[in-house]
């Protein structure tokens, strides 16, 4: 019997031995699992958003010129080049920061086994060091502390950049259906009369399409109506999105060409009336950019209002862009020229230029402008000149646009305050007074509310 009762013992100690071998591997597995998911996840992360070149995504932003190809794998993480954290621009997301403070306060905690030998340099009672240990030691985890604040630029979370035309569409809808509304309810019916003709093109001239472009579609619908059988209000939606789409011309090239060279940075020149939410699209653009991987250099050319430099900055900070600025009253070519070089020479990727547009006098303005290229030019090749336009204002806009096409070549118009108009019918004009494609369109006053121009999302918003 003592003999089999050892024999059970041993192999219940066996057994248990392996039980625990088994733990023991297990839990080392499962330790480096934990390990090889996480530390890579950040880097690679880093590295895949800096193969951007040629970018296109469905309804994201696309961009281009410089060498796609060899779109230098630069480590997305902005440089903190701007020595100021910005304090208050801040947006009240910096949950990542505080988080990351508070880890390191477990991990050192369980020190206090090491106190005890520190200690031991001042008097000798032995015995107190349990009670000086504990309130020495706190210090030490304090002091490391310090540590994020320089390190801590707090910047924007940046919404993601994918899609975001189609977060946005409900706003554009909002204003412009109405427009849309009142078309398929003409053509919806089928045959029209005369009366109804009539109709169709107040409403399309009331909604700012112009009356080139009005013309233009009014024909093509009288000819497709006559042509097919409409009938019903998705006969005439179908059609008229046809219509539409065709007069936006989705065959032009909107990628933005912010892409850099082999040897230098993309450089594009951001222009229009002060108000119409240039500098407000300079830094939206800066945060798509950044978005993406790529180092941003802002310059403020706008010399002539401090508050416009200003303003730039705190874009530049929220993101870890860079930031070249002029005295006040500075000459608006002189810091153009400064921001391209010293983008250069930081190697960043894109230098975006917030230009000053008073209109008072179109020479001054031919003169500044005009300067202001032939100057950058020097350095590097302008690859895109944004032309922004307030879509509220209408046929001023296209006034505006005319003037400054006079003086630069416009390669791509921004539309801004789509938000709040139904006058979006603007998008065809330009186009077709200009030859040249809105690239992206403003839908707000929030950091991220800027997206791609889609001719199709569009007019999909216009028939609501
Ligand atoms: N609703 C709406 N507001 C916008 C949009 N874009 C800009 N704004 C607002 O328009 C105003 C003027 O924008 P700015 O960027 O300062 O205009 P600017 O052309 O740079 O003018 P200056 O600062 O005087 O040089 C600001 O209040 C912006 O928030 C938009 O797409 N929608």
């Amino acid at each position: 019997m003592g003999g089999v009762t050892t024999g059970a013992w041993i192999a219940i100690a066996a057994a248990l031995a392996v039980l625990l071998v088994v733990l023991v591997v297990g839990s080392v597995l499962y330790r480096r699992r934990q390990i090889s998911l996480k530390a890579p996840d950040t880097p690679q992360i880093a590295t895949e958003k800096d193969r951007s070149g040629g970018y296109r995504a469905g309804t994201g932003f696309s961009f281009s010129e410089g060498s796609t190809a060899t779109a230098p794998p630069r480590p997305p993480a902005p440089e903190p080049v701007v020595p100021k954290p910005a304090p208050e621009p801040v947006v009240p997301k910096p949950a990542p920061e505080p988080e990351v403070v508070v880890p390191p306060a477990p991990e050192k905690a369980p020190e206090p086994e090491k106190a005890p030998e520190k200690p031991t340099v001042p008097p000798q009672p032995v015995t107190y060091e349990p009670v000086v240990a504990p309130e020495v030691e706190p210090e030490p985890e304090v002091a490391p502390e310090p540590e994020p604040a320089p390190a801590a630029p707090v910047l924007d979370v940046i919404a993601p950049t994918e899609g975001r035309l189609d977060r946005l569409r409900g706003r554009l809808s909002r204003s412009q259906s109405a427009v849309g509304k009142s078309l398929l309810g003409l053509l919806g019916g089928g045959d029209l009369d005369e009366d109804s003709w009539e109709e169709v093109e107040d409403t399309l001239l009331i909604a700012d399409l112009g009356s080139a472009t009005t013309t233009k579609v009014v024909t093509a619908l009288r000819e497709q109506m006559a042509a097919r059988s409409v009938r019903t209000e998705a006969d005439a939606r179908a059609l008229l999105r046809e219509v539409l789409i065709a007069e936006l011309r989705p065959e032009l090239d909107r990628s933005i060409r912010a892409l850099p060279h082999d040897d230098h940075p993309a450089v594009l020149l951001v222009v229009g009336v002060n108000g119409t939410g240039k500098t407000t699209t300079t830094g939206k653009l800066a945060r798509v950019l950044v978005a993406d991987g790529r180092r941003v250099l802002l310059g403020a050319a706008d010399t002539f209002r401090a508050a416009a430099a200003d303003q730039l900055q705190t874009w530049a900070e929220r993101v870890g862009a860079e930031v070249v600025r002029g005295k006040e009253a500075a000459d608006p070519a002189a810091v153009a020229f400064d921001a391209v070089s010293k983008g250069i020479e930081n190697g960043v990727d894109a230098v975006l230029i917030d230009t000053a547009g008073r209109l008072h006098t179109k020479t001054g303005l031919m003169d500044e402008l005009g300067k202001v290229k032939r100057v950058i030019e020097k350095k590097a090749s302008v690859d895109d000149v944004l032309l922004v336009l307030d879509a509220t204002i209408g046929q001023n806009g296209l006034a505006q646009a005319r003037v400054f096409a006079e003086v630069v070549d416009i390669t791509g118009v921004v539309l801004t305050k789509l938000d709040g108009t139904a006058k979006g019918g603007i998008v065809f004009q330009v186009q077709h007074e200009l030859g040249v494609p809105v690239k992206l369109v403003g839908l707000g006053e929030g950091a991220d509310d800027l997206a791609p121009f889609e001719p199709g999302a569009f007019v999909d918003a216009l028939l609501g």
